[in-house]
C-alpha cells in the first residue's frame, strides 16, 4: 500500500496547496510539509490559514509554511495572489488545486457566475493560467487538480453558468466536477501539443469526513454513508493528490482514486468515463473559461 512514508523528499521544491486550512487540503498540505517542502497555504480566511499553519508547525516538519489570501469565488483575488507569488518566487513544482465548495445555497460569485462553478472551477481554472509560465519554467512541475467521483452524473450545460435556468446544488457539483476533470485533460493535451512539460493530474479522493458535506442534510449524509460504506478519514482522502503530485508512477491526463480491490486509502488509476473524454466540450469550456476569467494560456 502506498502511503505518505513514501512521498520521496522533498526540500527545495515550492508547493500551493488551495484550501488547506482544513479537510483533504490540511492534510495534503500537512504531507509535502512533512517531507521536506515549502508549502504555501492558499486560503481564503487569514486566521484559519494562520491557525492551520500553527497546528502544522507544531509536527516540526523539515519544510517551511507560507500563507497566501485566496478567494477563489473572486477573479482579482485569484490574480493578486498569482501576482504576489509571482514576485516573490522563482519556481512553481506543485500547485494542487483542492479548494472547493459542495451545494451551499444559491449564490454567484463576484465576476457574477453561478458560486460553485466559480469557485470549483473557474477560479482554479485561472489561477493555474496566472501561475502557468512559473510552472512551465519548472523542471518536472504538476498541476493536480481534485475532481469528485460527482463528475459521472456532470453535464456542462453552457446555458447555466449564470444560473439563468436556476440553481440546483447536486446538478451544479457534478457539473463543476466534469468540468475540473476536463480541465485536467485538455489542459494536458494542449502541454503535448505545445510541447510543454507540465504534469496536468487529476484526483478524487473518495468519501470522506470534512466540512464538505455542511450544507447537507442528515439524510443526504447517512446515504452517502451507506453507498460508499462510511466515510475515510481526510488523511486517506489526501492520499489520490499526494500521489498525483510526487509519485514517479504518476502520469499525465490520468485521474487517480482511492480504491484499490476494496482497500480505502490507496491511490489507484481510474478509469475516465466517456462524459470527461469529450474534447469537443472541454475545447469549448476551455474557451468560455477564457473569456469569463481574462486568463489566456500561453502558447
Ligand atoms: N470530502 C469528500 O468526500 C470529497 C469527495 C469528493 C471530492 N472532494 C473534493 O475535495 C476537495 C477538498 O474538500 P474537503 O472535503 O476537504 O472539504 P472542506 O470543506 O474541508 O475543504 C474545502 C476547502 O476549500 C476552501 N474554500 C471554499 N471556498 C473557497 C473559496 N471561495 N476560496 C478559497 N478557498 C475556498 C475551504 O475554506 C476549505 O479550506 C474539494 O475540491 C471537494 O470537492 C471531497
Amino acid at each position: 500500500m502506498w502511503t505518505t512514508a513514501e512521498i520521496p523528499g522533498q526540500e527545495g521544491k515550492n508547493v500551493i496547496v488551495t484550501g488547506a486550512n482544513s479537510g483533504i487540503g490540511y492534510e495534503t498540505a500537512l504531507a509535502l510539509y512533512l517531507a521536506g517542502a515549502n508549502v504555501t497555504l492558499a486560503c481564503r480566511d487569514q486566521g484559519k490559514a494562520e491557525q492551520a499553519k500553527a497546528n502544522m508547525e507544531q509536527r516540526s516538519g523539515p519544510g517551511s509554511l507560507e500563507i497566501g489570501v485566496l478567494d477563489l469565488a473572486d477573479l482579482d483575488s485569484v490574480r493578486l495572489f498569482a501576482e504576489t507569488y509571482l514576485q516573490q518566487h522563482t519556481q512553481l513544482d506543485v500547485l494542487v488545486n483542492n479548494a472547493g465548495v459542495g451545494t451551499p445555497p444559491a449564490g454567484m460569485t463576484r465576476q457574477g457566475w453561478e458560486y460553485t462553478f466559480g469557485v470549483n472551477f473557474l477560479g482554479p481554472f485561472a489561477l493555474t493560467g496566472r501561475l502557468y509560465l512559473l510552472l512551465e519554467a519548472t523542471p518536472g512541475s504538476r498541476v493536480v487538480t481534485v475532481s469528485s467521483f460527482a463528475y459521472v452524473r456532470g453535464v456542462i450545460d453552457f446555458d447555466n453558468l449564470k444560473s439563468e435556468k436556476g440553481y440546483d446544488a447536486g446538478r451544479e457539483y457534478g457539473q463543476n466536477k466534469l468540468a475540473d476533470l476536463m480541465f485536467t485533460i485538455e489542459l494536458d493535451r494542449r502541454v503535448r501539443a505545445q510541447g510543454h512539460q507540465v504534469v496536468s493530474i487529476a484526483a478524487q479522493p473518495g468519501a470522506n469526513s470534512t466540512e464538505i458535506t455542511r450544507h447537507s442534510t442528515e439524510e443526504q449524509v447517512a446515504a452517502m454513508k451507506e453507498r460508499f460504506g462510511g466515510f475515510m478519514e481526510p488523511w486517506q482522502g489526501a492520499l489520490p493528490s499526494l500521489y498525483a503530485a510526487v509519485s514517479s508512477e504518476a502520469t499525465a491526463g490520468n485521474l487517480y482514486e482511492p480504491h484499490e480491490n476494496g482497500v480505502k486509502g490507496y491511490p489507484a488509476k481510474a478509469d475516465i468515463q466517456a462524459v470527461a473524454l469529450d474534447e469537443t466540450v472541454a475545447k469549448k469550456l476551455w474557451n468560455v473559461a477564457e473569456e469569463a476569467t481574462g486568463v489566456v494560456y500561453p502558447e
